[in-house]
């Protein structure tokens, strides 16, 4: 494997783990980072390896059933921190072979670990704020397999200063993406959209970010339910592609109250769960529509959501160059080509996380090893106009790697 460019003195290599909402399995990073972590300079960050590890089903099925807070017994739970903690400690080590590296040239693992519960707004007692957020695979476990210091847990800390601990990822997209002259929109298509505003020439208080909306879910909810389970997602927009989109029925989705919301402001499947896909296929009956018709509704619907939150609350302050997207959504042509005609009539030009020379699967990965980075440099690593934190802490648990390697 070729070093990145320059010497490799000044590059630290760093392995990010990952594994996101839909529990597809982890993500693992090495990336190669120059310069100084604090936003005082731009650094140079190479993603050297990527690989995504599938859970076993055994453990995907545990993880499912970690969500569920009658099922989420104690015992169970501590074990499956520890076994996720050996499942990341193996993905770490199996990149670091990809990249043609040892451990012994990886300067820290930063790994999020698995969200079971995230409660960011639980409430009170006796005028205690009790949020509180859970995210599993024991640090530990990956830094006493591995032999690297690994940093974890960060969502806590930011909770400890009345934040949301989420989202995290804005302050690794102010510190790779932010330019001097382009006012950039990060948009995240993952189950939700989200969308990170990046002002030209921004510092760390000025960045905000918020949910525009459904990302894949709607697609995803009317595609599983239209082929009984057969298809979870429409490949390629190939549905999508052969319907019609019924004006009628959009503009009735438009008026979901959520994208009039102000923001800051976020959503999930509380929202748009069964029973939303449950309406859209009585809408479907009601207007007598085919499934691809549905689809492209729906994926229609998507792409406004984001031209929506983008025209309604950042366009008169913040008039944006580009919209780089990220995420599965990516991937699917017809959602991308509507949010282009979206974003171009508003004279945004619309780019690829692949366009830029960045891949959108692993960026969560990479953040992580990022904010870790932050950790052991001391850094600040949230933003506290994105999550409500007071103020700017460092985020993260550290859990150092054996003596006999230092
Ligand atoms: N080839 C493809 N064609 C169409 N859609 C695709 C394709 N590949 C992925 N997708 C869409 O992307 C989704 C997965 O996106 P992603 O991995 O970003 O989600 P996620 O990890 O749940 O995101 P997050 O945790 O950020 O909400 C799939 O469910 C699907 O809807
Ligand atoms: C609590 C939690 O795990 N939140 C995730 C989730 O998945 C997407 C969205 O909701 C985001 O807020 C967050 O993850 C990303 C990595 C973040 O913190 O930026």
């Amino acid at each position: 494997m070729e070093r990145p460019n320059g010497t490799s003195a000044v590059y630290r290599y760093a392995v990010g783990l990952m594994s996101g909402t839909s529990v597809d399995g982890i993500d693992a990073a090495v990336v190669a980072i120059r310069g100084e972590l604090d936003g005082s300079e731009k650094p140079e960050v190479q993603l050297v390896a990527y690989e995504n590890t599938s859970y076993p089903d055994q453990v995907r099925a545990e993880i499912f059933a970690m969500f569920d807070p009658r099922q989420a017994t104690i015992d169970r739970v501590s074990r499956l921190n520890v076994w996720l903690g050996e499942l990341f400690a193996q993905a770490a080590l199996a990149v670091i072979r990809k990249a043609g590296l040892t451990p012994g040239d990886i300067a820290w693992i930063g790994s999020h670990g698995q969200t079971i519960y995230h409660a960011p707004d639980a409430g009170s007692e006796d005028g205690l704020d009790l949020r509180y957020t859970v995210q599993i695979g024991e640090g530990a476990v990956i830094a006493a397999r591995t032999g690297i210091p690994c940093v974890s847990d960060f969502r806590v800390a930011d909770m400890a200063v009345g934040g949301q601990g989420a989202p995290l990822v804005p302050y690794t997209e102010y510190l790779l993406y932010r330019e001097e002259k382009r006012t950039l929109l990060l948009q995240n298509i993952g189950g939700i959209g989200n969308m990170t505003v990046l002002p030209q020439n921004c510092r760390p208080d000025e960045v905000y970010a918020f949910d525009t909306g459904p990302g894949n879910v709607l697609i995803d909810g009317v595609v599983t339910r239209l082929t009984k389970g057969a298809a979870t997602m429409d490949v390629g927009g190939s549905l999508a592609r052969r319907g019609q989109v019924h004006a009628g029925l959009l503009e009735e989705l438009k008026r979901e109250p959520y994208y009039q919301q102000p923001i800051p402001k976020s959503t999930g499947r509380e929202l748009f769960s069964a029973s939303y896909m449950d309406r859209l296929l009585e809408d479907q009956a009601r207007y007598g529509l085919s499934a691809e018709d549905l689809v492209a509704t729906v994926t229609r619907l998507t792409a406004w959501t984001i031209g929506e939150g983008y025209r309604r609350f950042v366009r008169a302050q913040h008039a944006a160059d580009v919209l780089i997207v990220g995420g599965g959504g990516s991937y699917n042509p017809v959602l991308m080509s509507k949010l282009q005609d979206e974003m171009n009539a508003m004279g945004v030009a619309v780019m690829t996380q692949e366009d830029l020379g960045f891949h959108s699967d692993a960026k969560e990965a990479v953040a992580f090893a990022l904010l870790a980075g932050c950790t052991l440099d001391g850094v600040p690593n949230n933003l506290p106009r994105v999550t409500g934190a007071a103020h700017p802490v460092v985020m993260g648990k550290i859990s150092y790697s054996p003596p006999e390697r230092e």
